[in-house]
């Protein structure tokens, strides 16, 4: 099997990797992926036991049609050999790198993947990759790793560790990440790759989260790593188009059609013009609305 390069992936749920009650759960509340996480969320204690327990979710537990992600220990630790080796086993959809700083640590992942694929007789490019962007370093490489290798699947913006790095901390209005989401951003859309914005730590701050997470959405970010399954119903609710939108985009459409009728590329529509920008735009919005079933085929709204 190869890993799918483009689905919906608004929401990408942390699973610590020595949990196995959040792991057995973890697909019921509909994360489009599920990272298992073999890095910060387990202690230098478990790291052992925690892959095993990963690699055999990864082989039994259903986890409801979710794209499954590995966060591996870092290149720096003895752990990431043996992490790598076991998930590319497992058969993992995508291995998350942390603290990448270079393109060279990617590359370094991607030989690494494939020394294991052609050891276990794995088809080469069955494993994607992605990259967590967590200090100046990182952000300021961000265009050369999502460059990296055609197996990139995306980059993720990891606030926590960036903002240590960069002798802050984290604040309501987000003003320290205010670079690296634009640089994580920036370069993932020029290397035609996925974006995800970091964690929101304070489960209690919902309108917090709100803010946050339509921010991010409107910079143009694809999706947000969380921390816990109330959030995802919340991401869903910014990243899916309204009924309002949808309409919008289908009649956008419909007036660039009509435009090329008549030898036309732009038109008016309610006094706002339709150009190629404005279509590219609306089909946006209509792919992300057919992914995320609120359509049907034929375009007819079937969200609630
Ligand atoms: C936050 C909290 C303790 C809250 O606990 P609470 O007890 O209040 O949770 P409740 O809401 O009450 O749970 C209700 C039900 O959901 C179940 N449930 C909860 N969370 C679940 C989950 N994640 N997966 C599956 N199931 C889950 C739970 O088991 C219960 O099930 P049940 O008993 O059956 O009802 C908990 O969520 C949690 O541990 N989260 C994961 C934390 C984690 O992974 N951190 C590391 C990643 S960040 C990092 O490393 C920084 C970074 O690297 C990031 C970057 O790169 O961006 C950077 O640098 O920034
Ligand atoms: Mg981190």
């Amino acid at each position: 099997m190869t890993y799918v390069k483009n689905r919906l992936r608004r929401t990408m749920m942390f699973v610590p990797g020595n949990n196995p009650a959040m792991i057995k759960d973890a697909g019921i509340y509909g994360a489009d992926s599920i990272m298992l996480d073999l890095e910060d969320s387990v202690s230098l204690t478990e790291k052992d036991a925690a892959r095993m327990l990963v690699y055999e979710a990864i082989k039994t537990v259903d986890f409801g049609g979710a794209e499954i992600v590995v966060r591996v220990n870092g290149q720096d630790t003895p752990f990431y050999d043996e992490d790598v080796k076991a998930m590319v086993k497992a058969g993992v959809d995508v291995i998350r790198l942390p603290k990448t700083e270079s393109a060279t640590m990617i590359q370094k992942l991607v030989k690494d993947i494939e020394h294991w694929e052609d050891e276990f007789g794995i088809e080469k490019g069955s494993i994607g990759v992605m990259a967590a962007i967590e200090s100046a370093k990182g952000v300021l490489h961000a265009p050369e790793i999502a460059e990296a290798t055609p197996l990139m699947m995306g980059l993720a913006v990891s606030g926590e560790d960036y903002t240590a790095d960069m002798h802050t901390h984290r604040y309501p209005d987000g003003r320290e990440l205010e670079f690296a989401r634009n640089m994580v951003l920036q370069a993932a859309r020029a290397a035609d790759v996925y974006a995800f914005d970091t964690v929101f730590s304070n489960m209690k701050d919902t309108e917090g989260f709100y803010r946050e997470t339509n921010y991010i959405h409107e910079l143009g970010y694809d999706g947000k790593s969380l921390v816990n399954p109330r959030q995802i119903a919340m991401v869903n609710k910014v990243f899916n188009p309204t009924k309002e939108e949808i309409e919008n985009a289908q009649a956008v459409q419909n007036a660039i059609r009509e435009a090329k009728a008549k030898g036309s590329g732009v038109i008016s529509m309610n006094g706002k013009m339709v150009d190629k920008p404005v279509v590219e735009k609306a089909n946006r919005v209509l792919e992300t609305a057919k992914a995320s079933n609120l359509i049907d085929e034929e375009g007819n709204y079937i969200g609630e």
